[in-house]
C-alpha cells in the first residue's frame, strides 16, 4: 500500500507524460498502419493550409475583372484540394480506428492477463466492481484519445504553425496582434487545464464507486430484497452518483470559463484583424481585399485551432490519469504460473504435506496473528481433519497451502520440498478445492464440470458426474449437460451444486483433495449422496477436510483441532476423546448430545 502512494505520488509528476508514452509499446506492432494513418493526416492538414491563399486570390481576381476560365480554374484547384483533403481524411480515419481497436484489444489482453495473474494480496485491498469499471472507463478513455485527440492535436499544430508562417507572409504587422494573445492564451490554458484534471480524476473515482455499489447489489440481490434494503440502496447508490455529478458540474464552471475566455480572444482577434487589415488597405500597405479574406480565414483557422487544442489538451489530461491508474495495475508485482500442460517429473505431487513451524498474518491486518508456530504432516493418501472453533485458522491453512499466501515463518513443504520452489500453477493443478459456497459460472454444466480439466471429452465428463452422483439430476434436467445454471448457479438447488463442483474436482483427478464445509449445508438425503461422491473422490489421494459437524470426519486419518491459531489436539477420533478436558472431546459431546 505504502509503495503504492509513493508511486502515485511520483507519477504525478513530470514523469507521468513519459509513462503515457509507454503505452505506445502497445501501437509499435501496428507502426505501419499507424505511419500511413500519419502521413495521410499530414497531407489533409497541409492541404487545409492552401485554401484560404486560394480564396483569397479568387476573391482577387473577380475583383480584378480577370477572365471567367482564370476564375474557374482557381475554384476547380479548391474543389480538388477539398476532395483530396475528404480522401485522405476518410482513409485517415479508417487507419487509426484500426490501430486503435487492435491496440486496445491488445492492452485489454494485458491488463486482464495481469490481472488474472495477480495475488491474492491484491484482491483483499481492491473491490471488484471499482476495479471492473476503473478499467473499462479507462480504456475507452485512451479508445478516444488515440482514435481522435492525437488526430487533433497533430492536425490542429500543423494549421497551428502552418498558419503563422503564411500570416507572416501576408502581412508581418497583423500577425503582431495575434502573437500577443498566445502567450496569456497558453498560461491560462495551462492553470485550468490543471483544475480541469484535478475534477475529472475526481468525478471517474466517484463514478467507480457507485459502479461499485451497482455491482455489489446486483450480485447481491437476493440479500438486498431479503433485508427490505432496497431503500437504503437507492440512497447510498444516489449519494455517490449525486457527487459525482457535483464534481462534472463544478469541473464544468472551469471549462465554461475556459472557453468562454477562449471565444472572446479569438473574435476579438478576429474584429481587431479586420479593423487593422481595413486601415492597412486604405493606408496603402496592404495591397488588396483578397489579401484581408486569406488573412482573416487564416487567422479563424487559428484560432479555431487554439480552442481545439485547449479541448485536446483537457482530453489529453484525462487520459494521462486513465494512464496512470492502468499502468498502476500493471506494475503490480504477478504471480508466475507456467502452462498446465508443463508439469516436469521432479514436480509431480506424491501427496506428503508437512507444515513446519507455520506463522501467518493476512497482508491486510499485519497486527493480527492468525497462525501461531503450527506444525503437522499428512502423509500421503491420508486423510486428515481440521477441526476447531470459527476463526481458529481452518480456511487460512487452506490458503496457505494453495499458496495464495505464503508464511510469514516456517514452512510448507509437497514430499520433503519447500512449496516455495513449485511454480505456483504446478501446485495448484495438482489440487482440488471443494467449498461449501459453489461458485458456478452462467453458462451450462457442462462447461462447468469441463472446468475442472479445460479440454476434456465428452466421455470424460460424463464419467465424472457418474463418480460425483450428478449424473442422475443432470439427466433429468431436458437439456441434460446443455441446462444453463443461471448466474453463479442459483438455477440449482445446493446439493446439485455441490454435485458439480465434485465432479470438477473428479475431472481434474488431484493428488491432494481439498474439502472445506462441503456438506455442511445440506439435508440429509442430498448429503448422503454427496458423502457418497466425496468418499470415493478422497480414494487413492492426500485430502484435507474441514468440518464442523465431527460426525463427517470420524474416520480420518488424523484429526487436527486448531484453536485461535495454535494446534492444540492431533490424533484419531478415538484417541482424541480420551483427551481429559480435550476441546474435541468437549465439541464431541456437544454435537453428539444434540
Ligand atoms: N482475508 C483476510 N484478511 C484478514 N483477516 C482474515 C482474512 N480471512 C480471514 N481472516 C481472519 O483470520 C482468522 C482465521 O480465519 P479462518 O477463515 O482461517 O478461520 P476458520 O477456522 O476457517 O473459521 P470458520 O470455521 O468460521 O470458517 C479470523 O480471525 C479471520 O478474521
Amino acid at each position: 500500500m505504502q509503495s503504492n502512494e509513493v508511486k502515485k505520488n511520483q507519477s504525478a509528476g513530470a514523469g507521468t507524460f513519459k509513462q503515457t508514452l509507454r503505452l505506445y509499446k502497445y501501437v509499435k506492432p501496428f507502426w505501419i498502419e499507424f505511419t500511413i494513418g500519419m502521413v495521410l493526416l499530414l497531407a489533409s492538414s497541409i492541404s487545409s493550409l492552401f485554401i484560404p491563399d486560394l480564396l483569397g486570390k479568387l476573391v482577387d481576381s473577380g475583383q480584378k475583372m480577370r477572365l471567367t476560365p482564370e476564375i474557374n480554374r482557381l475554384g476547380f484547384i479548391l474543389v480538388a484540394v477539398l476532395i483530396g483533403q475528404g480522401i485522405c481524411s476518410f482513409f485517415r480515419v479508417i487507419f487509426f480506428v484500426n490501430v486503435t481497436e487492435k491496440t486496445l484489444s491488445s492492452l485489454r489482453q494485458h491488463i486482464y492477463n495481469h490481472l488474472i495473474q495477480l495475488p491474492m494480496k491484491f484482491f483483499l485491498t481492491r473491490r471488484v466492481g471499482e476495479l471492473n469499471s476503473r478499467i473499462s472507463a479507462d480504456i475507452s478513455l485512451l479508445q478516444e484519445t488515440f482514435t481522435t485527440t492525437i488526430a487533433e492535436f497533430i492536425r490542429n499544430l500543423i494549421v497551428l504553425a502552418g498558419g503563422f508562417v503564411l500570416l507572416l507572409t501576408t502581412s508581418a504587422k497583423l500577425t503582431f496582434f495575434m502573437l500577443m494573445l498566445l502567450p496569456v492564451i497558453l498560461v491560462v490554458a495551462f492553470v485550468f487545464g490543471k483544475y480541469i484534471r484535478k475534477f475529472s480524476k475526481a468525478a471517474q473515482d466517484r463514478v467507480a464507486e457507485a459502479n461499485t455499489i451497482l455491482e455489489e447489489t446486483l450480485q447481491g440481490i437476493l440479500n438486498v430484497k431479503a433485508f427490505a434494503n432496497e431503500f437504503f440502496e437507492m440512497r447510498r447508490y444516489g449519494k455517490k452518483i449525486n457527487e459525482a455529478a457535483e464534481i462534472g458540474m463544478k469541473s464544468g464552471i472551469y471549462r465554461g470559463a475556459f472557453l468562454s475566455f477562449l471565444m472572446l480572444c479569438i473574435f476579438g482577434a478576429m474584429v481587431a484583424v479586420i479593423w487593422k487589415g481595413s486601415l492597412l488597405i486604405a493606408s496603402g500597405e496592404m495591397q488588396s481585399a483578397g489579401e484581408l479574406v486569406s488573412f482573416v480565414i487564416y487567422s479563424a483557422f487559428i484560432g479555431g485551432a487554439v480552442t481545439e487544442l485547449a479541448e485536446v489538451y483537457s482530453n489529453l489530461q484525462k487520459s494521462i490519469g486513465a494512464t496512470e491508474n492502468l499502468l498502476e495495475i500493471l506494475e503490480e508485482p504477478a504471480e508466475e504460473l507456467t502452462a498446465p500442460a508443463a508439469i516436469a517429473p521432479e514436480h509431480e505431487l506424491n501427496g506428503l504435506i508437512t507444515f513446519e513451524n507455520i506463522s501467518f498474518h493476512y497482508p491486510s491486518r499485519s497486527d493480527v496473528s492468525v497462525l501461531k508456530d503450527i506444525s503437522f504432516s499428512v502423509e500421503a493418501n491420508q486423510k486428515v481433519a481440521l477441526v476447531g472453533p470459527s476463526g481458529a485458522g481452518k480456511s487460512t491453512i487452506v490458503s496457505l497451502l494453495l499458496r495464495f499466501y505464503d508464511p510469514v515463518n516456517g514452512a510448507i513443504s509437497f514430499d520433503g520440498r519447500d512449496g516455495r520452489d513449485f511454480p505456483y500453477s504446478v501446485l495448484r493443478n495438482q489440487m482440488a478445492v471443494v467449498l461449501q459456497d459453489v461458485f458456478l459460472f452462467g453458462s451450462s454444466i457442462r462447461d462447468n464440470i469441463a472446468y475442472g480439466k479445460p479440454g476434456a471429452t465428452e466421455e470424460e465428463i460424463i464419467y465424472a458426474a457418474k463418480q460425483a452422483n450428478a449424473w442422475e439430476f443432470i439427466q433429468n434436467f431436458p437439456e441434460g449437460m446443455d441446462t444453463m445454471v443461471g448466474d453463479r448457479g442459483v438455477q440449482l438447488s445446493g446439493g446439485q451444486r455441490q454435485r458439480i463442483a465434485i465432479a470438477r474436482a473428479v475431472l481434474k483427478n488431484p493428488r491432494i483433495l481439498i474439502l472445506d464445509e462441503a456438506t455442511s449445508a445440506l439435508d440429509a438425503e442430498s448429503e448422503k449422496l454427496v458423502q457418497d461422491a466425496l468418499d470415493k473422490l478422497m480414494e487413492g489421494r492426500t485430502s484435507i477436510i474441514i468440518a464442523h459437524r465431527l460426525a463427517t470426519v470420524r474416520e480420518a486419518d488424523k484429526i487436527v483441532v486448531l484453536d485461535d491459531g495454535y494446534v492444540v489436539e492431533e490424533g484419531t477420533h478415538h484417541e482424541l476423546l480420551t483427551v481429559d478436558g480435550g476441546i474435541y472431546r468437549n465439541l464431541s459431546t456437544m454435537q453428539f448430545t444434540n
